[in-house]
This record gives C-alpha cells, sequence and structure tokens, in this order.
C-alpha cells in the first residue's frame, strides 16, 4: 500500500536516553490515526525518524515501504507539521508559500490552492506576524499540502487551538482521510483527538502500550465502577484483597474500579461494613483506556 506507514523495531538512543525502545506500529490509508502518550513518551523522536530528520539506532520507519531518505519525490509523498513552523514575519502567507512552491518545483498557483483548502485565501496578503496561533497552524498545513501528498504527518496539530479551530481541525483531517489519505496525528491531550480519529497507538516511556482501534479498545476496557464512601481508604484496602485484584484509581473523591461488577463491590462493602454513598457504573472513554494503561494521572 503506497500510503501505508510501517514502525518496525524502531529504537533511538540519545547517549544513554532511551528514547524510543523497540517500537512497532502500523498506520493504515484512509484512516485518521492518533499517536499518543504522555510528555517525554517519544512521539516527536518517533515522527522525526519516520521523516528522515533523526537516525534510528535501530529498527526502521517506512512510508510506503520505503524509508524517507528513499523516497524518490518525499515532498509530494508525506506533508508534515512538526511543532509550530517557523514563518517568516514580515511575509505573507500567500508569499510564504509561493517561497516552498520555487523552492520544490511546484507551480505557484498551488500557493492559493492550499490557503483556500485552509480557510487563509482572504488573508492571504496579510504579513504572518499579526496571524493567530490558528492561523498560523491553518498556514503550517497548507504548506504541508503543497505537493499533494497522500500522507500527512502532524506533531500536535491541536496545540494552542481554541474549540472553534480544533471543530475546524477534526473536519478538515476527516475529509483528508476521506479521500483516501493517510493521516498521522499526534497528542498528549486525549480530548482533543478522541472525536477525530479512527486508530490510536498509544506509547509510554517509548514503548507500545497499544493499537488498535478506538471502539474496538473502548469496548474490551469494559466499564468503570465509581463508588464514593466516606471511609475511602478501608474500601481500596479490602478491594486490593479482593482474588481478582481489580484496577483502582482515585479521582475527585471517589474510588473508581475497573473488572468488578457494581453487585460485587456492594457485597464486599457490606461484608466490611462499608458505607456507601454512591455505586454508578460509567462507560470507559479513551481518557480512562490512557491512564489504565500508562498510570498517568493515576492517584493509587
Ligand atoms: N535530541 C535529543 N537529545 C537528547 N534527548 C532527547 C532528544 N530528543 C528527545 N530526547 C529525549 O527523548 C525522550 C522522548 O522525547 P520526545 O520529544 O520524543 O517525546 P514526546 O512524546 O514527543 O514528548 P512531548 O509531548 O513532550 O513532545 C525524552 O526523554 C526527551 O528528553
Amino acid at each position: 500500500m503506497s500510503g501505508q506507514i510501517v514502525v518496525s523495531g524502531l529504537t533511538k538512543m540519545f547517549g544513554p536516553v532511551r528514547a524510543v525502545h523497540n517500537l512497532s506500529f502500523t498506520v493504515a490509508p484512509g484512516t485518521v490515526t492518533g499517536f499518543l502518550g504522555p510528555n517525554g513518551a517519544g512521539k516527536t523522536t518517533t515522527l522525526r525518524c519516520l521523516l528522515g530528520l533523526v537516525t534510528p539506532t535501530a529498527g526502521t520507519a517506512t512510508i510506503g515501504g520505503l524509508r524517507y531518505v528513499d523516497l524518490p519525490q518525499p515532498s509530494s509523498t508525506v506533508g508534515a507539521v512538526l511543532e509550530a513552523s517557523s514563518f517568516h514575519p514580515a511575509r505573507s502567507a500567500r508569499n510564504h508559500l509561493r517561497v516552498i512552491c520555487t523552492v520544490n518545483g511546484y507551480p505557484a498557483s498551488r500557493a492559493d490552492a492550499v490557503l483556500d483548502q485552509v480557510g487563509l485565501l482572504t488573508v492571504a496578503d496579510r504579513k504572518v506576524r499579526g496571524y493567530s496561533t490558528g492561523m498560523r497552524q491553518r498556514l503550517g498545513l497548507a504548506a504541508a499540502l503543497l505537493g499533494d501528498p497522500g500522507v500527512l504527518v502532524l506533531d500536535e496539530p491541536a496545540n494552542g487551538l481554541d474549540p472553534e479551530g480544533i471543530a475546524w481541525l477534526r473536519a478538515f483531517l476527516r475529509r483528508l482521510a476521506a479521500d483516501g489519505r493517510t493521516v498521522l496525528i499526534s497528542s498528549h491531550v486525549l480530548s482533543e483527538v478522541e472525536q477525530t480519529v479512527d486508530d490510536i497507538v498509544i506509547i509510554d516511556k517509548g514503548a507500545l502500550v497499544r493499537q488498535g482501534n478506538l471502539g474496538d479498545l473502548a469496548s474490551q476496557q469494559g466499564s468503570t465502577v465509581v463508588v464514593r464512601t466516606p471511609d475511602p481508604d478501608r474500601l481500596v484496602s479490602a478491594l486490593g484483597r479482593y482474588d481478582h485484584r481489580p484496577g483502582i484509581r482515585r479521582r475527585d473523591g471517589a474510588v473508581m474500579v475497573d473488572g468488578l461488577q457494581p453487585a460485587e463491590i456492594g457485597h464486599l462493602a457490606f461484608l466490611e461494613g462499608i458505607e456507601l454513598h454512591e455505586l454508578t457504573t460509567e462507560r470507559s472513554d479513551l481518557e480512562d483506556i490512557f491512564f489504565a494503561l500508562t498510570g498517568e494521572g493515576a492517584d493509587r
């Protein structure tokens, strides 16, 4: 598949720091895939390996079966926006893009085509210095789209966007995937991508934690029982002695239990003489999966 991304046994050491450790995953064309992990998990390093900006210590990262350096026409195969792109502040968006067109041999008309695509055509002659964060993000995206690539790689594209900007980005990325493009976006904030992505790849400390279809992972994860009691410590200690070793977290004063039914928790509390004020079931959303898998935010 020409637009398939395959990361295979990827490891990157920076001196003694192991940024990525034996990481393998695939990203399919026609989907938006969320590349998720807490800060420092190794997302940017992986994307930089994929884009030929750093050399892997071991393993490979390929696009359509080729490493970035071996792509015959890299900029029209893959478009990328890594961290806040730098723009010449005194240059207009149209000029900025026309310079890139000249460098890459694209017709100058591509500049206006992509400005239109990202909704910046009406402000194309304004100097970039006056652009908001959202407008700069759109301009970065426009630059990545100049070569009409089949693969898009975006590092934290929702960073600094307001809710309206996030909604726009979501619809925009969905359209690109619907056209058959491969879209890989990284984020450490799950709520930003939850409604955008089809598949997710979660990494932590450089290694793969989980990969799959978001819906499938959410249903596998099951549900969480929210328990409120005046004596949470005793409840946690009683649950810790339970045969099945349920997953236990604290959130906003409540005890969150994975792997047990409400009736089982109620019965245990009754046997231990623990007073309960709430015993409700909450479907696991992506945030809970993320916390459960990486331990981020867990308060045990
Ligand atoms: N050039 C470098 N030299 C040394 N260490 C590095 C370098 N680049 C990244 N690291 C380290 O590698 C680890 C992974 O960093 P990376 O930026 O890939 O994570 P990330 O998941 O993208 O995090 P964030 O969301 O904070 O950007 C971190 O411990 C980081 O400090």
